[in-house]
């Protein structure tokens, strides 16, 4: 298995560390633009295998596609961040440029690689990459959901004072401050509803604090956040990888499932060694739909913002 992540910044060198750690491929190829910055990164992490006792091959490449060919996964982490008091959104201009050259490379060197898009504005990065590129839908996918239900979970661990992974639950809809859907409602300590132990307001606050996680992180930050990034980055390989079929939320292309055509959203799907293998169904009550199509309007607004770039979308 060989595994390139493009993008050699804090959440891109971070994804490739937990990766190499946890084995999930004989190389990892970590590319950038920035001259000697994957090189270094690679070689620092490639210095740990001895420490923590990983055999994963770290490599770097400043720009050369040639050392990516035959990935069997590729994610894409390359482009601005933003800081704080900008919205994700903000970031489509330069971001809408980067992804697509990048995805082009990489298709060229590994035609049958599953790409997986973090870049923000990220749910119009993954249609963008989809659409320009004109790839089967099942080897498209987003990053965003996994890390939206992390923050979620911690979120209700705070306000619950119990162990985060004695939580279950779930983030839809988009990556943006107010296009993302935790859903409460389904939300669970060790199968019973966090409703149960929470009232409506210290819900409602939870929803929210989750909604605003990145831009919370990037205020005390100055830049946006990289470690449960590229750890939700990694679990979503990993699945792929090892063809695991968890479920995840993941941002991929819906014609027609939870009400949405012609978008790539969030939607709880089976992740597996074919990429996104198919979408569950987690029959939303009329709020939370009304909410997803509030969210999908949002998104849709920010995809027809890609035919003023001239991308050819
Ligand atoms: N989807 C998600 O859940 C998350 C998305 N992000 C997004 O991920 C992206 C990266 O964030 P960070 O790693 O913090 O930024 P960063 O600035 O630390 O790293 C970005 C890297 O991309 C490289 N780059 C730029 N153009 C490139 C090109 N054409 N080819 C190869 N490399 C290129 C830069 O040289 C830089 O090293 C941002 O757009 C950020 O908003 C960040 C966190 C979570
Ligand atoms: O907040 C940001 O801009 C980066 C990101 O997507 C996240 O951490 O959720």
């Amino acid at each position: 298995m060989k595994i390139t992540v493009v993008g050699a910044g804090a959440v891109g060198a971070t994804t490739a560390d937990n990766i190499a750690r946890r084995e999930l491929a004989e190389e990892v190829v970590l590319l950038d633009i920035k001259e000697g910055l994957s090189e270094g990164k690679s070689l620092d992490m490639f210095q740990t295998a001895t420490l923590l006792g990983f055999d994963t091959k770290l490599t770097g490449s400043t720009n050369n596609y040639e050392k990516t060919a035959g990935s069997d996964v590729v994610v894409i982490t390359s482009g601005l961040p933003r800081k704080p008091g900008m919205t994700r959104e903000e970031l489509i201009g330069t971001n809408a440029n980067i992804v697509k050259g990048v995805a082009q490379n990489i298709l060229q060197h590994s035609p049958d690689a599953i790409l997986i898009i973090v870049s923000n504005p990220m749910d119009t990065m993954t249609y963008l990459t989809l659409k320009s590129l004109g790839l089967p839908k099942n080897r498209v996918i987003g990053m965003g959901g996994i890390l939206d239900s992390a923050r979620f979970k911690t979120y209700l661990s705070f306000a619950l004072n119990c162990p985060p992974n004695d939580i279950h639950g779930t983030v839809i809809g988009g990556h943006g401050d107010t296009t993302m859907i935790p859903l409460t409602r389904l939300a669970t300590r060790n199968g019973v509803p966090v409703s149960q132990f929470l009232d409506a307001d210290t819900l409602k606050k939870v929803a929210a604090d989750t909604m605003v996680g990145g831009a919370t992180l990037t205020g005390l930050i100055g830049t946006s956040a990289w470690y449960a990034p590229g750890a939700a980055t990694a679990l979503l390989v990993e699945s792929i990888v090892r063809d695991q079929k968890h479920i995840f939320p993941c941002c991929v292309y819906l014609e027609g499932e939870y009400g949405q055509s012609d978008i790539c959203l969030g939607v709880p799907v089976v992740i597996g060694k074919n990429g996104w293998e198919s979408i569950v169904d987690y029959q939303l009550n009329e709020d939370e739909q009304a909410a997803f199509n509030k969210s999908a309007d949002a998104v849709r607004n920010m995809n027809n913002v890609l035919s003023t770039l001239e991308l050819g979308v």
